[in-house]
């Protein structure tokens, strides 16, 4: 998937992040570098000199490590189909590690000595980020990282040290180890790129996955880079029981979304009716009340259950043994339009008389087809059918988005607009201060 430009055609979902949701993500990036300048690894330096009056000079800085560091700010910034630029100010950063250096002195007297240093850093550090597309998922491509240091000092522990070390640092090693330190940490930068690609690409995977039914997210094109959002372009198939269905003409275009909210989803709603089809072979749409609970759903509607047809139900058994049974007998077909979202589908509501010793029969089944009781059964789908479906529904959805950890986030203030054929789900965040740390901690 993705090689050349779009096959529009077979997108199903698109999600936007606007400029105020960098803004905010923005506010993670210093954990991310401390991250990286922690992870890296950085190698001894060693070389020989011949220096004046000294002769020929082994020296080697070994154990280099990070003893603390502090950034100042960093901004983000979309750059028009281009990357994602991100510049990180005054990273001051010190290293401790152990100089050994050893010479033959006057008289061929061997020295050797060995000792502390630390080399206290600032520098800045600019990351222009792509996102490009791997086999369908998102690659995040930081190799254009690069270092300015605004200072660079060594200090070495103990008794005055001869001022030729000084010189050698600044004349040579310096440069060596600012070599090391943009090799270093822009390949860890890049490692963690790609660790949060993968875990956005999984997590969002995981998101749109229940059971036997899943959503394949794989990108339809390169993620879209613009001076006001950036957007991914997702296929939206629905995969059922590991068999993958697709459909054609979604009709995505970039004005369909704003970029004042941080987060847009947009749904074609053949995705929609394709999650639907799969809840439907999943047998998960239907629907078992107690007699008394469908009693008491009616009565609470005002219905009056002594009168025509629901006296005739209620009168032909002790309610408490009977239970009503409504499911779906087709797929059902999810429209989206400007007033709102239709679900049509063909139902079947048996009313079931159990029994302590054998498998419930059917006193009485109502399917659309009998005239007679038309205008009953019309009552009786949107007075009691539809508020009960709909209050099954979304707890349970709540409870699978929330299983997921949906929750986690701080979703602010979120819209879900309807228009002919898709559906667009727009929000704000919280970027939770927790998460990433928590997250940060799983990769060693
Ligand atoms: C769960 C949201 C979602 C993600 C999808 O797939 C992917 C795959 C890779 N990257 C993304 N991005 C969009 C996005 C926005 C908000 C949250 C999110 O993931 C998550 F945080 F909710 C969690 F799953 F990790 C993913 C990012 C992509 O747009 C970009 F920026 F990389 F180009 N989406 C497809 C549909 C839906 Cl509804």
């Amino acid at each position: 998937a993705c090689k050349g430009q779009s096959s529009s055609s077979q997108t199903g979902i698109v999600c936007r992040i606007t400029r105020p949701a960098i803004l905010v993500l923005n506010q993670e990036t210093t954990q991310m570098i401390q991250k990286a300048f922690q992870r890296a690894t950085y190698p001894d330096i060693k070389g020989e000199r011949v220096i004046l009056f000294l002769g020929k000079v082994n020296y080697g800085l070994y154990n280099i490590q990070i003893s603390n560091l502090s950034i100042f700010s960093s901004q983000a910034e979309l750059k028009k189909d281009k990357s994602i630029d991100i510049a990180i100010q005054n990273v001051s950063v010190i290293f401790k590690g152990t100089l050994q250096y050893d010479y033959n002195g006057r008289w061929l007297l061997e020295v050797h000595r060995s000792v502390d240093f630390e080399i206290d850093a600032s520098l800045d550090l600019q990351i222009n980020t792509q996102l490009n597309c791997n086999a369908g998922r998102v690659q995040a491509d930081t190799s254009d990282c690069s270092l300015s240091f605004h200072k660079l000092l060594l200090r070495l522990h103990g008794e005055k040290q001869p001022g030729w070390i000084e010189k050698l640092f600044t004349d040579f090693i310096s440069f060596t180890l600012k070599l090391i330190l943009k090799g270093q940490v822009c390949k860890e930068i890049s490692v963690l790129a790609n660790i949060m690609a993968n875990f956005v690409q999984d997590k969002a995977a995981n998101f749109l996955t229940d059971g036997d039914i899943g959503v394949d997210i794989s990108l339809t094109r390169t993620p879209v880079i613009k001076g006001s959002y950036l957007e991914s372009h997702h296929k939206g198939f629905l995969t059922y029981k590991n068999q993958s269905s697709s459909f054609q003409d979604s009709t995505y275009t970039p004005n369909l979304l704003g970029d004042s909210r941080m987060l847009y989803f947009w749904f074609s709603d053949k995705v929609l009716s394709s999650l639907a089809k799969a809840a439907f072979l999943d047998k998960r749409l239907m629907l078992t009340l107690t007699g008394d609970e469908f009693k008491a759903l009616l009565e609470n509607k005002g219905l009056d259950t002594t009168q025509g047809i629901l006296q005739k139900i209620f009168q032909i058994s002790s309610i408490s043994d009977s239970q009503v049974v409504v499911q779906s007998l087709t797929a059902p077909l999810i429209t989206c339009t400007l007033e709102g979202t239709v679900v049509k589908s063909s139902v079947s509501v048996e009313i079931q008389l159990l029994h302590q010793d054998q498998a419930p029969t059917v006193a009485f089944s109502f399917e659309e087809s009998q005239e007679s009781i038309q205008d009953f059964l019309k009552i009786l789908t949107t007075m009691v059918g539809m508020p009960v479906i709909i209050s099954r529904l979304e707890p349970a959805l709540t409870t699978l988005l929330n299983s997921k950890g949906l929750d986690l986030f701080d979703i602010i203030n979120p819209e879900v607009l309807t228009k002919q054929g898709y559906l667009v789900l727009q929000m704000d965040f919280g970027f939770p201060q927790h998460l990433l740390q928590d997250f940060l901690q799983t990769i060693i």
